[in-house]
């Protein structure tokens, strides 16, 4: 493990912050109001916002409220084994960084950044397509750690595959395609701010520096970057593709595929007969269908059908270790962190990331032994109860 996280006070105070104040809170639910201070406006709104109302962003947090943990005494979990592998990652816990786009409008370090954060951890992190670095410096600055690719699909097959082959050349070990955002959602906060960050040119590093894509343009993406940007969304949205397509990544990626973005049992189960590696049971943070159910409302029931044929990850309202523990305990095999590290990147850059995620990472492993669990096995329904 290349850190030990520990004990909150043993990691935190005592080597991390020599039992200093840390920089910002501890505590995950308190850093969204405090990132309002540090971002613009319009960059804080396009982070924190949900599509329409904000319902489904609202009943992800209210469904982890809906479980209760039930501690046990006296089990001996004096040692906790918090480390697994998930389609053949190893992670010191089973979380993992949530693929988010253009970091860039928090921190100036944007993705490099995070991806020295994770891999000071030892976490994996899912690069996005839509990431402000490209591809190759993203992997430069993980260096050993672990890290996925999140793929948002372009029709274009030659882009694909030229997208997807650099992935793999620069140490992605694992494909995670986003199937619920085809197109965005309805989002008033950046509607009415007249913000897409997009349509600016950014979180286009992926794009811009591919090869393939650049030989459709006409001119470079520099010397006119409107038509670029709206050439490579035209090429990621879209509903021209179903489940027949799956094949075709496949002969862009030999490693494991994981879909995100699956909240209904069916889906799963045509994600096991497609021969997915992988799902992540999630809402998009509830960013794209206002009025979705909470995932975590949906997770017990797909955990049931698919959990021993297919791995079942999860996101969507994770902020504590308690989180953690209850999606584990209805049947995630990990769990990935979304909004939580992207304010700690803008309180901080690299330094806000490890903070945020030493912080989870210690929570959870506290929760875990006060709870009375040694094993990431032993979380099952029978720690909970629903309230
Ligand atoms: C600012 C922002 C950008 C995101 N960009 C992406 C993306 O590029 N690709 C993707 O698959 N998911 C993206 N997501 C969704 C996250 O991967 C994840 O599903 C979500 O953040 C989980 O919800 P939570 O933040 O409430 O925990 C984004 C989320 C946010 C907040
Ligand atoms: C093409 C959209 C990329 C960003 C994203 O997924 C989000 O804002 O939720």
């Amino acid at each position: 493990m290349p850190e030990r996280f520990g004990y909150y006070q043993n990691e935190l105070y005592l080597q991390g912050y020599g039992g200093a104040k840390p920089p910002f809170s501890t505590d995950a639910t308190k850093l969204e109001d405090s990132a309002a201070q540090v971002l613009e406006p319009e960059a804080f709104s396009y982070v924190a916002g949900g599509a329409g109302s904000g319902a489904t962003m609202h009943a992800n947090r209210e469904a982890f409220d809906r479980w209760k943990l039930v501690p046990r005494m006296l089990t001996d979990a004096t040692e906790r084994e918090l480390a697994t592998t998930v389609l053949g990652t190893p992670m010191p816990a089973p979380v993992l960084l949530a693929p988010i786009g253009v970091q860039s409008i928090v921190h100036p370090d944007a993705e490099s950044a995070t991806a020295r954060a994770a891999a000071a951890l030892g976490v994996p992190m899912v690069m996005s397509t839509a990431s402000s670095t490209s591809i190759e410096d993203v992997a430069q600055a993980s260096g050993d750690g672990p890290r996925w690719f999140q793929l948002y699909w372009p029709s274009d097959s030659d882009v694909c595959g030229s997208i997807l082959a650099r992935a793999r050349a620069a140490g992605f070990s694992t494909l995670v395609v986003t199937l619920d955002t085809w197109t965005l959602g309805w989002r008033p906060c950046d509607l009415d701010a007249g913000y897409l960050p997009f349509l600016r040119g950014l979180g286009m590093a992926v794009a811009f520096s591919d090869p393939a894509f650049r030989q459709l343009l006409e001119k470079p993406p520099e010397e006119d970057t409107p038509t670029a940007v709206l050439r490579w969304i035209s090429m990621i949205t879209g509903t021209d593709r179903d489940w027949s397509a799956l094949p075709l990544l496949r002969e862009h990626w030999d490693g494991p595929i994981v879909l995100k973005g699956i909240q209904h049992v069916d889906d799963a189960r045509r994600a096991v007969d497609a021969g997915m590696d992988g799902i992540v049971v999630s809402n998009h943070g509830g960013r794209q269908v206002d009025g979705a159910a909470a995932s975590l409302e949906v997770l017990p029931e797909i955990a049931t059908a698919v959990g021993d044929r297919i791995e079942v990850l999860f996101d969507s309202g994770v902020r504590t270790g308690a989180d953690v523990l209850k999606a584990l305990a209805l049947g995630a095999k990990a769990v990935l962190l979304g909004r939580p590290y992207v304010y700690g990147l803008a309180h901080g850059g690299e330094d806000g990331v490890r903070h945020v995620l030493r912080s989870v990472l210690a929570d959870l492993d506290l929760t875990m032994a006060l709870s009375g669990h040694r094993r990431l096995a032993d979380l099952t329904a029978a720690a909970l109860r629903r309230a």
